[in-house]
């Protein structure tokens, strides 16, 4: 309902609205009709009647024309005189055939002759007379203007139908600087030429461009008032369209009608100008823009073809992807075995080897290197004799000439960062001479200053950021930065390096270390690149054929991390960082004096180092660690339970295969090693605090054990002397006295004290005099007893303090012999139980294999008992060893084999042995005569039958069913 109201109300006011319109026409061309003529009976605002019979006998028209044009209309019929008879309609229609012809020759818009009858005043033809009557105005306006009649133009009704409009392209101003000018684009042309010129946004703008002057015009009407109609019509409209123009919205039709009229929208009184130039430079523009978008359209088409093909290529790349996907997937496949790879190594804790290849130096070299593998393999071959084999190498990883420093360093973060979380881990640089190790390590020419920093400044820097980053763990960081130099260490952190010579020390771990190397805390990286710069100067370098700037040491540098987190679990780790000097042949580095010596010593240190190698991959039973200091400080990362990585540098020159060669086995090699899987150096707070109570308990024990056996001796000693004298008192009676023992049960029945009042006492000789001169106290060693024998030896009365610091053996499998702590020992040597040398009667330990750690040790005491006491002790002991030995060698089991290895001191003692020296014999005679009062047995007597008093016969019996142990003649030569 509203919708059709409103409907409604628009309709009436349009319908309105063009009514006024009309009649504003009207007076218009009434008013130029006026000026023309001279008044000829019109109102200022004539009716649509009024105006036709005003001109209905075309007298006013053609007087009009010939105004315009003069003699268009030669003859006029005038209006009679008064007095005359009028003129007759037909004269008067002479005068519109007349009129419209001369319009028609103007090119003016007509209208019929018909339409001035009274009778045909229907819609439209009385508004044709109007348009032709403004057209001659405007004809005339124009003429005024240009002085000459230029194309012919005429003002129409914007209401008037479109297809009433006739648009002559040449005469469109299109861009006219005027805002009149867009008037022109209603223009008609009077011979009716087609719009087919016309493009669709001229049209278009054609169309706003009336829906703009219809809303001015009904907002003019809606304030309309008398001043609005007495105004200059041209500059009215031009008024109106000035002030609409000027508005945001329309100024993009303006753009499309005229870009030129964008600019010049605000002088809205501007006539129109037509001249010829004008509409011939906006050909020329238009003409300019067709050719332009001919352009565009030839390079959209361009484009189209570009794009077409580019779909072919695209599809073409699809289908090649499809083969390439099965490339993809072997990559994939072979990345994935390559982790796999590395995996298994870890668990197996291989050492590590990366490969790192230098830039050629030289240009006209020929490089060595046939190919370098993703999978981290790599080919060489000698290119001076091409017809050798080709060998190829595989490691964890081959970084080519092109690798930076930084990808290195990625490749190795992960392991160096392990250092953090307590894992020991060693990077070496290996290579010969000039192969790019300092600079891998140090940096370019070992200079820190450079953007291309070496791995030990972004290691260290990299574990500040860790240390910074957890904020639960504190950590403390110490570097330690010594050199190898011809065999000597040398503190680089010292300031006077020649002064300080240092000397390797060994630990209670069986590993070596520099107690006596500056250990400098560090707090940021700006500390640690003060002390590498220092250690770089110190470093012992100079120039050789080789390399100008060539290492003449081994340096180490080691990062001690200790951690604490805020529970109380403490990790102690360190990071060794080794720049290996590299292997020279003298011939080729021309090494002569000081830098001869220097190779010889690097060369003979990378040789032991070599071999450490090779005796590790094969699995030797003997390590050569102290064969060179540097073997002897890599110990720990070489065969202990660190993360070790090698980094193999090879220089690519063909004139180095030789060298290459020999660096790409000896990496080989060390891959092979298998360390195990590393343990990290981590205790909880309650594994911290049961490992001291184990500490101080073990402290005790090994007091009480001293006390102990130093009664035990005071009361051996008596009782021999009581013994001495025993065989005055006492009648002789024959007595078993040997308790053949390879189990200590045998030998005593179980709640059964023993026979003897005395407890059998031997004391166990450590492994000959030249190993005990070795012998140190040091640390919680362990030595294992095997079976033992227990004997009652009738030379304790004789020698009673024979073998005071040695083992004390008890009769259990297996015993540990606690190491004295120094004051002990001390005070077991002033008790005067030193006397290592003077055992005369080592035949009497039988059965006792011994099996100790590397670790030498002076004043190890072993006490064989079968006392019940004793057995308690041994229980306690055992007890304790087996807790202590699953909180600490649960750790250390990697170490035990390599320790074992390292001293191979499995001594077997085999004191059942018959075959014993004459010296033993007797002397083992004489105890027994002195202990029993029996006469000596006749020699033929086996021990068993002359202890057991028995006749030869069943003496050779019971020979022939207890056979003598294996070897026991051999063993006993071993302690003769
Ligand atoms: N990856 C590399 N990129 C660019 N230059 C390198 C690279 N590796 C080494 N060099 C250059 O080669 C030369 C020798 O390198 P560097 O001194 O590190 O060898 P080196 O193996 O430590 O030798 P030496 O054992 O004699 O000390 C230096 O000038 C170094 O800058």
């Amino acid at each position: 309902m509203a919708e059709a109201r409103r409907v409604s109300f628009r309709d009436g006011r349009f319908a309105s609205r063009k009514t006024e319109e009309a009649a504003w026409r009207r007076h218009q061309a009434a008013a130029w009709l006026e000026s023309m003529v001279g008044p000829f009976g019109l109102t200022h605002c004539p009716s649509e009647q009024e105006f036709v019979a005003a001109l209905r006998n075309g007298i006013v028209l053609c007087k009009a024309i010939n105004k315009i044009q003069p003699g268009v209309v030669p003859k006029v019929v005038a209006n009679a005189p008064c007095d005359s008879q009028p003129s007759t309609a037909f004269q008067y229609f002479e005068n519109i055939r007349n009129f419209l012809v001369a319009v028609q020759a103007l090119k003016l818009p007509s209208f019929e002759a018909s339409d001035l009858e009274k009778d045909n005043l229907d819609a439209g033809s009385v508004g044709k007379i109007v348009d032709c009557v403004n057209s001659l105005k405007s004809y005339q306006e124009r003429k005024k203007c240009s002085g000459t009649y230029g194309p012919v133009k005429y003002m129409k009704s914007p209401l008037a139908p479109r297809s009433a409009i006739h648009v002559q392209s040449e005469n469109v101003t299109l861009g006219s600087s005027t805002p009149q000018k867009c008037l022109d684009l209603t223009e008609i042309d009077a011979e009716g030429q087609s719009s087919q010129n016309v493009g669709p946004n001229m049209e278009e703008a054609i169309g706003k461009l009336q829906r703009i002057i219809l809303d001015c015009m009904i907002s003019c009407k809606e304030n309309l008032n008398q001043d609005v109609l007495k105004k200059d019509p041209v500059t009215l409209v031009g008024t109106i369209l000035s002030n609409q123009l000027e508005k945001e919205q329309f100024k993009p039709l303006l753009q499309l009608i005229s870009p030129e009229g964008a600019a010049t929208k605000n002088e809205p009184n501007q006539h129109i100008e037509c001249s010829n130039s004008q509409n011939e430079n906006r050909l020329r523009l238009l003409e300019a823009q067709e050719s332009e978008l001919l352009e565009l359209k030839t390079m959209f088409q361009e484009v189209k073809v570009d794009f077409r093909s580019l779909q072919t290529q695209f599809q073409d790349d699809i289908t090649e992807l499809g083969i390439s996907k099965a490339a993809l997937g072997y990559n994939q496949a072979v990345k994935e075995n390559r982790n796999l790879y590395n995996m298994l190594q870890e668990v197996r804790g291989n050492i590590r080897v990366f490969c790192r290849i230098r830039p050629l130096m030289n240009s006209k070299s020929i490089s060595s290197i046939e190919h370098v593998g993703n999978d981290g393999s790599i080919m060489v071959c000698d290119p001076y004799k091409p017809q050798t084999t080709r060998k190829i190498f595989q490691f964890n990883q081959i970084f080519g000439p092109t690798t930076t420093q930084d990808e290195i360093y990625r490749e190795t973060q992960s392991l160096i960062r392990s250092v953090m979380d307590g894992y020991n881990v060693c990077i070496l640089a290996y290579g010969q001479t000039g192969s790019g190790k300092t600079h891998t390590m140090c940096g370019p020419s070992g200079g820190l200053s450079s953007n291309d920093l070496g791995i030990n400044y972004m290691a260290l820097n990299d574990l500040f950021t860790i240390s910074t980053s957890r904020e639960d763990v504190k950590y403390d960081i110490r570097v330690q930065m010594v050199e190898i130099y011809n065999e000597q260490v040398r503190d680089l952190l010292s300031e006077d390096t020649s002064s300080t010579k240092l000397d390797i020390r060994s630990s209670s771990n069986g590993l070596f270390n520099l107690p006596d190397a500056k250990m400098c805390p560090v707090q940021s990286p700006s500390d640690v690149m003060t002390l590498m710069l220092l250690g770089e100067k110190h470093r012992a370098s100079g120039p050789t054929a080789m390399n100008n700037r060539s290492s003449r040491s081994h340096s180490i540098l080691t990062v001690h991390v200790n951690g604490k987190d805020i529970s109380g679990n403490v990790s102690c780790s360190c990071l060794h960082l080794v720049d290996l000097a590299g292997s020279e042949r003298v011939d080729r580095s021309e090494a002569t004096g000081d830098r001869l010596k220097e190779a010889q010593h690097i060369n003979k240190s990378l040789s032991c180092l070599g071999d450490v190698i090779t005796a590790l991959a094969q699995k030797n039973s003997h390590i050569p660690y102290r064969n060179s200091k540097l073997t002897q400080l890599l110990q720990s990362s070489l065969g202990g339970n660190a993360k070790t990585l090698m980094l193999a540098h090879i220089s690519p020159e063909g004139e180095s295969y030789v060298e290459t060669l020999s660096t790409l086995k000896f990496a080989q090699r060390a891959s092979t090693v298998e360390l195990g899987t590393a343990h990290a150096n981590k205790e909880s707070n309650d594994i911290r605090e049961l490992k001291e109570q184990v500490e101080t308990l073990k402290k005790a024990l090994a007091t009480k054990e001293f006390e102990r056996s130093s009664l035990k001796l005071k009361e051996n000693t008596v009782t021999s002397e009581r013994t001495k004298q025993l065989p005055q008192r006492t009648p002789p009676r024959p007595r078993r006295l040997s308790l053949e023992t390879t189990s200590s049960e045998k030998g005593s029945i179980p709640g059964k004290p023993p026979k003897s009042p005395v407890s059998a006492m031997t004391f166990n000789r450590d492994h000959g005099t030249a190993r005990d001169k070795e012998c140190r106290i040091d640390g919680f060693n362990r030595t294992k007893i095997h079976g033992s024998v227990i004997q009652m030896s009738p030379t304790l009365s004789e020698e009673p303090v024979g073998h005071e610091n040695e083992k004390i053996v008890t009769t259990d499998d297996m015993v540990t012999s606690y190491q004295l702590p120094p004051d002990g020992y001390n005070q077991y040597k002033q008790s005067g139980l030193d006397t290592l040398q003077r055992t005369p009667c080592r035949s009497r330990y039988m059965g006792v294999q011994v099996s100790q750690t590397e670790e030498p040790s002076d004043a190890k005491l072993d006490k064989t008992t079968t006392s019940s006491v004793a057995k308690r002790g041994s229980h306690l002991r055992r007890s304790i060893q087996s807790s202590i030995g699953k909180l600490i060698h649960g750790s250390e089991r990697r170490n035990t084999p390599h320790s074992a290895q390292a001293t191979p001191a499995k001594i077997t003692t085999n004191a059942n042995n018959d075959g014993a020296s004459p010296i033993t014999t007797n002397a083992r005679l004489r105890r027994r005569q002195s202990l029993t009062g029996l006469p000596p047995p006749s020699t033929t007597m086996s021990r068993r039958s002359s202890l057991g008093g028995k006749s030869d016969s069943s003496s050779s019996d019971r020979k022939a069913k207890t056979p003598p142990l294996m070897n026991s003649a051999a063993k006993a030569k071993r302690w003769l």
